[in-house]
């Protein structure tokens, strides 16, 4: 495609015209290291480096054409001078890859916490309709029998358009996307039109990156306001403020879920601990379904993928097939049935998560329930407190532990939970003195993620549940700037063939 073709919808992005020369471009890359003879390169100002650092670079490595924010007139190929790199890269990139989610039936599910189950759901409703679908999200791309491990819950633009045309390509008629806030405050899903829309919740986290709760909701509302296609629904969690908030706020078409008023509601729900079951109620009457997921908070999950997939045509008969058959790996993922007690693995790694998950288990499960968890380094430090108070609250016993340190000192971030915990109804342990029949409600410190679950495991006892939270799925823990293979379901096994 030619610079000119390639650069037609910018128009409102440029600082200045549009350089002469009209090269042929054979691919887009905003990573000099992946820049091919033939590239555009796209300069983008970064957190840690600033991309226009390595235009040279990427000139030598054959791009026919550079674009960026700063001036240049010192290049030996065409430079275009934007106002925004990012979202040039994302139109761009849509451009080149010819617009593949025009192609696609495709929803955008954002949300706090749920992005990763509704993906899940939805993916497994298309497939009981008989469609092929496709996803990208936190743990994997998947399509057409093909599985790539994801590296971020919401690629950057580029990649994003490289995988939707790679889906479309191969047959792939219905795809699902997470959007994260990240992705819609970095403009990653500009040029993406979504056929439903789907807002889960808005909670607590990354406000290390976003600062407030208003500016983080208003990172999530954009995902409503400028990437619909025509007749494209807004699905809304109506069992949330914020989601109410939304509906009353929003224009086009809106499609409200849950709650009392929406127009798909559930009745006669039943939770237990291995599933969840009731009635679909919409203006056409009542259908059955039944989940292995529990939990009132995938009930909503539930009816978010339920009603993002009956706004773009699915049938209801599809749709309780699909909400049948879905399983998320590393999402309230049970370990080992054969020990005599209850071993769940489970990704809550925000205060609301977490609350979430062991008030469902507190419910469900009879006898003591102990939870191992831990706090991300490098990300959001106002949630540690909170994270350790709603885990010593809930629980009978609860193992702070690390998860991720990443840059920072793991003792460092547990001092950083303590605080949150209620010293008066949780008594403080140390680890060699604490005996699995263990009386009094209480936390325990044990840095050393491998020890805390082999502890928690040790301390319960039959009829006991053990919830180790925060990593789910993950197959690594990041110490410094080391990604050591860690995996929590291994290790509950580990830990229950250690104490036989
Ligand atoms: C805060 C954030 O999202 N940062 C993203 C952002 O990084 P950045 O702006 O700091 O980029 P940078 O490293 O400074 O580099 C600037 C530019 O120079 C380029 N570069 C760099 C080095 C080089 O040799 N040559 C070169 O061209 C880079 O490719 C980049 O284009 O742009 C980069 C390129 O697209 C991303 O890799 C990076 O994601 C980092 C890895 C990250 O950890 N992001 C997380 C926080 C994130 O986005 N998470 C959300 C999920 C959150 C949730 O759970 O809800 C996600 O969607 O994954
Ligand atoms: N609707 C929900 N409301 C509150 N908590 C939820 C909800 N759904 C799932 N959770 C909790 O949040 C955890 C993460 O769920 P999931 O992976 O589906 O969310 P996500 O939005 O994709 O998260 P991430 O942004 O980290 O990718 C689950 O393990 C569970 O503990
Ligand atoms: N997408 C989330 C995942 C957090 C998972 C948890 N295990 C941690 O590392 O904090 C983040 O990057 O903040
Ligand atoms: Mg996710």
């Amino acid at each position: 495609m030619t610079l000119s073709c390639l650069t037609h919808n910018i128009g409102d992005l440029l600082a200045a015209p549009l350089p002469e020369a009209d090269p042929l471009v054979s691919a887009v890359q905003y990573d000099s290291r992946k820049v091919t003879e033939g590239a555009l390169f796209v300069a983008v100002p970064g957190e840690a480096v600033d991309g226009h650092r390595y235009i040279p670079e990427a000139i030598e490595r054959g791009a026919v054409a550079v674009l960026g924010e700063l001036p240049h007139d010192d290049l030996s190929v065409p430079y275009i001078q934007v106002t925004d790199s990012r979202k040039a890269l994302a139109l761009i990139s849509a451009t080149f890859y010819e617009n593949p989610a025009d192609r696609l039936t495709l929803v955008a599910v954002t949300g706090t916490n749920g992005k990763t189950t509704v993906a899940y759901i939805m993916e497994s409703i298309f497939a009981a309709a008989g469609h092929s679908a496709g996803v990208m999200g936190t743990i994997s791309t998947r399509f057409c029998g093909k599985e790539e491990t994801s590296t971020m819950t919401t690629p950057e633009s580029r990649d994003i358009q490289d995988t939707l045309a790679r889906m479309a390509d191969a047959g792939v008629t219905h795809a699902v996307m997470e959007v994260s806030s990240h992705a819609l405050a970095l403009d990653r899903v500009a040029g993406c039109a979504f056929d439903a829309a789907i807002f889960t919740n808005l909670t607590q986290d990354h406000l290390d990156y976003h600062g407030t709760m208003e500016i983080y909701g208003e990172a999530k509302r954009q995902l409503f306001e400028g990437h619909r296609k025509k007749g494209g629904a807004a699905v809304i969690n109506m069992a949330n403020e914020h989601g109410r908030h939304l509906t009353e706020t929003l224009t086009g078409t809106v499609f409200p879920v849950g709650g009392d008023t929406g127009a798909l509601t559930a009745d006669h729900i039943e939770v237990a601990i291995d599933g969840i079951k009731g009635e679909f109620v919409t203006p056409e009457g009542r259908t059955p379904f039944a989940s292995g997921a529990t939990g009132r908070y995938n009930l909503e999950n539930i009816l978010c993928a339920a009603g993002a997939a009956l706004s773009v045509g699915i049938p209801m008969d599809a749709v309780v097939r699909g909400v049948a058959a879905f399983k998320v790996p590393g999402r309230l993922e049970r370990v080992d049935t054969t020990c005599g007690r209850h071993l769940f693995v489970d990704y809550a790694h925000t205060p609301d998560a977490l609350e979430n998950v062991l008030s469902t288990l507190r419910h469900l499960v009879p006898g003591r329930l102990i939870c191992v968890l831990g706090c991300g380094g490098d990300r959001d430090r106002t949630k540690r407190p909170l994270m350790a108070g709603i885990g010593a609250a809930y629980s009978d016993l609860a193992v702070l532990t690390s998860d991720n340190p990443r840059s920072e000192a793991p003792e460092k971030i547990i001092e950083d939970m303590v605080p949150g915990i209620d010293g008066e109804t949780s008594f403080r342990y140390e680890p060699e003195r604490l005996s699995k029949d263990f009386s009094r409600k209480g936390y325990v410190v044990v840095v050393d993620r491998r020890e805390a679950i082999g502890l928690a495991v040790a301390s319960a006892r039959p009829g006991d549940t053990v919830l180790v939270a925060g990593k789910g799925h993950e197959t690594y823990q990041i110490i410094g700037d080391r990604r050591l293979d860690f995996d929590d379901r291994k290790e509950v096994l580990k830990a229950v063939e250690d104490r036989r």
